[in-house]
């Protein structure tokens, strides 16, 4: 396993995106994945619809939350998602106007990754980003560096927070002769937040739940 890698170098990431007064953090989660899968398989990258996750997905609930394995389900059933530009994100729930003839990514499945960082990055690597729930208890006070909570203040078993793995890496403080692992995670909060919109937490731990509920979808 290389020191770190990022697809961030490869084209495979969108810029960073602002959900808003909306919790579709998991609409976000998603369409970075498939983001990724997409760039990676037809050489080019092209941003992708939230607003059709937030409208359409009768499994999960807009606004007020959902999961990415209903999310693919829902576009496993409905043939896929849009491309931003034909279904641009509102913020708020609204009726779907979903129009199947301007599919551009077509999801046929989803896998659950296994809840080892060591696999996750070895597929990272393979497949591209990677769609992970998080507790996001240590991000609301994030400022940057690599966050390393306490357990009992960051359960792994308490997942409230749909983000993205883009890549991994080690933090050297030579100060102190330490080396921190740590995952890059793209979140959906804006730029303005954390490192330019992400966020670096530790890795190998799993710290925050990362490795609890690692998924991506499969396209065409
Ligand atoms: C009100 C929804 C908030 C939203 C994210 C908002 S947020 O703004 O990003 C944020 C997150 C954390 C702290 C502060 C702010 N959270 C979610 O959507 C989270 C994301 C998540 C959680 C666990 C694992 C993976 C992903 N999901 C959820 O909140 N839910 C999961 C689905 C559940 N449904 C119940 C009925 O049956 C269908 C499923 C509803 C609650």
């Amino acid at each position: 396993l290389p020191d770190e890698f990022d697809w961030r170098h490869f084209n495979a990431v969108t810029p960073v995106k602002n959900q808003g007064l909306c919790g579709s953090c998991w609409a976000f989660s998603v369409t970075g994945n498939i983001e990724g899968l997409y760039a990676l398989k037809h050489k080019n990258l092209v941003s992708f619809s939230e607003q059709e996750l937030v409208d359409c997905d009768t499994l999960d609930e807009g606004c007020n939350g959902g999961l990415p394995e209903n999310a693919y389900k829902i576009l496993q059933k409905i043939g896929g998602l849009e491309a931003e530009s034909e279904y641009p994100y509102d913020g708020r729930n609204e009726k779907c106007s979903f129009n199947a003839s301007k599919v551009t990514a077509k999801v046929k499945g989803f896998v659950e990754l296994p809840k080892n960082e060591t696999e996750i990055a070895m597929w990272l690597m393979k497949h591209g980003p990677i769609s992970i729930g998080i507790n996001a208890n240590a991000m609301q006070f994030y400022w940057g560096g690599v966050s390393h909570p306490w357990k009992f203040l960051c359960s792994p078993k308490s997942l409230d927070h749909g983000v993205l793995i883009v890549g991994y890496g080690v933090h050297t403080y030579p100060r102190f002769n330490r080396t921190l692992p740590y995952w890059t995670v793209k979140n959906s909060w804006g730029e303005s937040w954390g490192e330019q919109g992400y966020y670096r937490v530790y890795r190998g731990a799993n710290t925050c739940g990362v490795a609890e509920m690692a998924t991506s979808a499969k396209i065409f």
